[in-house]
């Protein structure tokens, strides 16, 4: 069984449809979908997008291989062998525009668009969605984490409770863009070239007849750095106490201990309680490690509590997002080919901001030149200039038409890249630190209160007026009005 072939990572339904373009011979039309979320995830001001190069590497392997193709003849009696025999030969011939990684994302705005012919951009929205959905959720909940603890070291500790082995490693690689130091997972820092870092678990203090030992022992196996985790018997009576010992021992032989780790128990009163001794034994210099279902709120807590916690290990609640198990990203038609030019089409729907923006779409970021800053994303239709000659344009609310004011001294960024054009790819993918540093400045670009973990403000995604006048033609035109 090849475990690595993701052809078939789709629902069977895009199989349906691409049967039914076969048997009617449309398979060859055109189409534009859009992927977008329309909520942020934990009530955060932004979201960071990622994703990006599970995707392109999902789209480079496509390959219906005999597995493939003897499950499908297994699954259906009824496909017909040429319809079997014209997947093998195929592959994405379609151009895919996306943001980068590591940009600040809004709602409603295109983050990947995919012009294809339907045939194939029906089959990819699936593992898209999946990658797309789990990645940005997790770079976002680490951004929010990030927030908290800027200066501080973070670790990343989720593997054994994250949803299986891919969403670990992927969610490694999330959580180091969006301003995570390392991962304890050995396979994402092999894979990505993360920093892995790592302390050791309780089993290593029981495993030997006194905690003293425990520690020597390991403090004398492994190279200089050692952290020793102090919390199994009793953290201020007897951890703290022989970690200091240990320390000293260290220093005796020329190494120097680096950190304790606390892992349970009021992590505020331990932290202070800790800093003391070691400070008073003159290792002032030795770092204390918290970890113990940590999210950006405990530790938002802790920190107002002045916790002395320099670094943080971070696992279930951020691989998880235990409190936003998804981000509701989804997969749009925006566009049909019609006798060789593009249909806009629409979704309606009882709630306003449910209805689809349609169109072959550009996202534009309008940046204020006087102070640098984002003023609000900006959608238009493709072949709209007068935004890329700077033209005075006018932003308005789309759910709130009358609130509405103009600009001109801005630079209009563009957000969509291309990544592949005619199936060839054409992007330039950034290494992950450059990718990690990308992010960074991207925040730069934001006021703080669009930054802010608690109800911060919120940043506007405005239509182009003449996408607004499309938008309300078609309402018209489906609702009878
Ligand atoms: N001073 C503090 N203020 C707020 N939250 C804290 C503080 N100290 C620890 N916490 C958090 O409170 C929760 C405590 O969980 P719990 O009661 O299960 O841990 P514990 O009993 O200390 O340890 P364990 O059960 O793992 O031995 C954890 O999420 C921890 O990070
Ligand atoms: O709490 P999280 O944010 O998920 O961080 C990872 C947790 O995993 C480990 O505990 P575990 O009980 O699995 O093993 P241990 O014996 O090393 O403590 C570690 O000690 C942390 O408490
Ligand atoms: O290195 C650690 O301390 C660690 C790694 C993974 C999970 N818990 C702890």
């Amino acid at each position: 069984m090849d475990y690595e072939n993701l052809t078939l990572h789709t629902d069977k339904y895009q199989i349906n449809m691409m049967y039914a373009h076969w048997v009617k011979g449309s398979l060859d039309e055109k189409a534009v979908f859009e992927v977008y979320f329309r909520n942020l995830p934990f009530g955060n001001g932004y979201a960071v997008f990622a994703g990006l190069e599970r995707i392109v590497h999902y789209i480079q392997s496509l390959k219906f291989g005999k597995e493939e193709i003897d499950f499908l003849r297994q699954q259906e009696e009824n496909y017909s062998e040429e319809f079997l025999e014209l997947l093998q030969g195929f592959r994405f011939t379609g151009n895919l525009s996306a943001v980068p990684e590591g940009t600040l994302v809004f709602p409603n705005e295109p983050l990947i668009r995919v012009e294809a012919r339907v045939f194939e951009a029906q089959l990819i929205e699936t593992a898209i969605l999946n990658f797309m959905n789990y990645q940005t959720l997790i770079a976002t909940k680490a951004s929010r984490i990030k927030q908290v603890a800027p200066n501080d070291v973070l670790m990343e500790f989720g593997t054994r409770r994250a949803q299986e082995a891919d969403a670990a490693i992927w969610g490694a690689r999330a959580a180091y863009l969006a301003g995570f130091h390392a991962t304890s997972n050995m396979r994402a820092g092999m894979l990505f070239g993360i920093p892995t870092k790592g302390t050791h678990a309780h089993a290593w203090v029981q495993g030997h007849e006194t905690e003293e030992e425990a520690f020597r022992k390991y403090a004398e196996a492994l190279p200089d750095g050692v952290t020793l985790l102090v919390d199994t018997y009793d953290t201020l009576k007897s951890g703290v106490p022989n970690a200091i010992k240990t320390g000293r021992m260290l220093e005796g032989m020329g190494k120097k201990l680096n950190a304790i780790r606390l892992d349970s128990g009021d992590l505020a009163y331990l932290s202070q309680e800790a800093r003391k001794m070691l400070d008073k034994a003159g290792l002032d210099y030795v770092k204390i490690v918290a970890s113990n279902d940590l999210d950006e709120n405990v530790i938002f807590n802790l920190k107002a509590q002045e916790a002395k916690i320099d670094m943080w290990g971070i696992g279930t609640q951020l691989i998880t997002a235990a409190d936003q198990p998804s981000l509701g990203g989804v997969y749009k038609l925006v566009a049909r080919e019609d006798h060789g030019h593009y249909e806009p089409v629409i979704k309606i729907s009882g709630n306003p901001e449910k209805v689809t923006n349609p169109g072959f779409k550009e996202v534009y970021r309008i940046i204020d030149k006087s102070t640098g800053k984002a003023q609000a994303d900006y959608l238009t239709l493709r072949h709209e200039e007068n935004i890329k000659r700077g033209e005075r344009i006018k932003l308005f609310d789309p759910v709130h038409p009358y609130i509405h004011k103009f600009v001109e001294d801005y630079e209009a960024v563009s957000l969509l890249q291309p990544i592949f054009v005619g199936g060839k790819f054409m992007y330039s993918m950034p290494s992950l630190d450059e990718i990690k540093q990308y992010h960074r400045q991207q925040l730069h670009h934001f006021w703080p209160q669009y930054l802010r973990k608690l109800n911060p403000e919120i940043y506007r995604v405005n239509l182009s007026v003449e996408l607004w006048e499309l938008k309300m033609s078609l309402i018209r035109k489906h609702t009878g009005q």
